[in-house]
C-alpha cells in the first residue's frame, strides 16, 4: 500500500502549503494532491426556457425536502400532478422573457460562470475555482469531482447567498456532503458562513444604490430592499433568514444615512397558498402607490446574481404594477453580480475563509 510520502504528484505550485512528496517509486501511479479548491454554488436554472426543461429543473428543485417540508408520500403525487404541469408552463414563459441570446442561456448561468472565472483570475494558481448549481447542470457532484481530479484535497464550498437559510445554503451544503459521503478519499472541507452583515458587503450594496441613484434625473422617495421570502413556518421553526435580512437592511440604512421609513424591507417570490414571511413586495409597492408615493428604487440584497426573480419579477412585473397603480418613476439597482465591487466582496470572503490553507497575500 502506498504511504503518504511515496505518492508522486502532478505539477503542484511550490507554496508552503503544497505537499510535494519525494522518493516515489517509478511504477507508482501519479496522484494529484496538495491543491486547494473553491466550489462556488448557485441555486440553478433550467437548461432552456421550455416547458420540459423547466419541468425537469422544477422537479429536482421542488423535490428537495429542505425546500418543501411536506411528507414525501403526500407531496410527490401533488408535485408530479398539477404543480409541475401548471408551474412549468408559467415559469418557462417567464424564463423566455429574460433568456440571454448569446450564449443562449439563463442570466444566472452567465453571471455565475463569470463570477467563477473572475475568481480564478483573482486567486491565480494558488487555488482551483469552479462552479456548480444546486439544481440542474453543472451539478455539485461534477464540480467536486473536477476539483478532486485537479488534486484539491482542501475544498471551500461557497454557496452564493449572503443570508443563511436552510432552503438555500444548508441545502447546497447537504448536497455536497451527500456527494462526499460516496467518496472513498474525501477532501478536507470548509463552508462559507453567512455574510449579510459584513461591512464590505454592506458598503458594496450602499455604493450600488448610490451609483444607481446618481444615474437618475429624479430622487427616489422610498428605497425598497426586496428579499426572496421563505414560508412563515420555516422562520417559526428557527430559520434565521428573515432576521439576517432585517439586519442587512438596518446596516444599509445606516450606511446610506437614511432617515427611518425611507428604506423598507419587503419579501418577494412566494409560492403556493401558505403564509410566507412578509410584508410582500408586490402588496407593499401597490400600497405605496395608493399612498401617493411616485418614485421608488428597488434592490435585491439576497441575490448574488440577477436571475428570474429580479429581472422578471422585479424589473419587469413589479415595475409594470407600480406604474399601473399610479407610480411615475421606478428604478432597479442590479445585483452585485460579477462587477468589480461585487467580485471584491466575493474575493474577500474567499481569502478570509481560505486562511491557513493558502498563504495570505497570494
Ligand atoms: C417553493 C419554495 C421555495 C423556497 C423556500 C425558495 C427559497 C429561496 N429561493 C432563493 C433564490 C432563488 N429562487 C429562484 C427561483 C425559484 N424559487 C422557487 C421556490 C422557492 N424558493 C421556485 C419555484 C423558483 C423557480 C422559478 C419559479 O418557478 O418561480 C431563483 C432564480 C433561479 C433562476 O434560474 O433565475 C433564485 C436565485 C432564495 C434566496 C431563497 C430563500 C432564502
Ligand atoms: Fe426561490
Ligand atoms: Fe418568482
Amino acid at each position: 500500500m502506498a504511504s503518504e510520502t511515496d505518492m508522486r504528484t502532478k505539477a503542484v505550485p511550490d507554496t508552503a502549503f503544497a505537499t510535494v512528496p519525494a522518493h516515489a517509486p517509478a511504477d507508482h501511479p501519479e496522484i494529484a494532491q496538495g491543491r486547494t479548491g473553491v466550489l462556488m454554488i448557485a441555486l440553478g436554472t433550467p437548461d432552456a426556457p421550455t416547458y420540459w426543461a423547466t419541468r425537469r429543473y422544477l422537479a429536482e428543485f421542488l423535490s428537495d425536502p429542505r425546500v418543501i417540508e411536506v411528507p414525501r408520500l403526500l407531496w410527490l403525487p401533488i408535485l408530479h400532478g398539477p404543480i409541475l404541469t401548471f408551474r412549468s408552463a408559467r415559469s418557462a414563459r417567464a424564463y423566455a422573457s429574460i433568456w440571454n441570446e448569446d450564449p443562449y442561456e439563463s442570466p444566472l448561468r452567465t453571471i455565475t460562470r463569470a463570477q467563477a472565472e473572475k475568481m480564478q483570475d483573482r486567486m491565480g494558481d494558488t487555488v482551483h475555482v469552479t462552479w456548480a448549481f444546486r439544481y440542474g447542470q453543472p451539478s455539485i457532484e461534477t464540480g467536486l469531482q473536477a476539483l478532486r481530479e485537479k488534486g484539491c484535497d482542501r475544498i471551500l464550498l461557497f454557496a452564493l447567498y449572503p443570508h443563511y437559510s436552510a432552503t438555500t445554503s444548508a441545502s447546497s451544503y447537504d448536497k455536497a456532503f451527500e456527494v462526499l459521503g460516496r467518496m472513498r478519499w474525501q477532501p478536507a472541507v470548509r463552508t462559507m458562513p453567512p455574510y449579510h452583515d459584513a461591512d464590505f458587503f454592506i458598503e458594496a450594496l450602499a455604493s450600488s444604490v448610490r451609483a444607481t441613484t446618481a444615474g437618475l434625473d429624479w430622487q427616489p422617495e422610498r428605497i425598497i430592499a426586496s428579499y426572496h421570502s421563505i414560508p412563515q413556518a420555516y422562520w417559526d421553526k428557527g430559520d434565521p433568514y428573515p432576521c439576517q435580512c432585517k439586519k442587512t437592511s438596518r446596516l444599509l440604512q445606516q450606511a446610506l444615512g437614511l432617515e427611518d421609513g425611507v428604506l423598507m424591507t419587503t419579501y418577494q417570490s412566494r409560492v403556493g397558498p401558505t403564509k410566507w414571511v412578509g410584508p410582500y413586495t408586490d402588496e407593499s409597492v401597490e400600497a405605496l402607490a395608493a399612498d401617493g408615493i411616485k418614485r421608488i428604487l428597488l434592490l435585491a440584497p439576497a441575490f448574488s446574481a440577477d436571475c428570474l426573480e429580479t429581472l422578471e419579477e422585479l424589473s419587469i412585473e413589479l415595475r409594470e404594477d407600480f406604474l399601473a397603480a399610479g407610480g411615475t418613476h421606478f428604478a432597479y439597482a442590479p445585483c452585485l453580480n460579477d462587477t468589480d465591487p461585487g467580485m471584491d466582496v466575493l474575493e474577500r470572503l474567499v481569502r478570509r475563509e481560505l486562511s491557513g490553507w493558502v498563504p495570505s497575500g497570494s
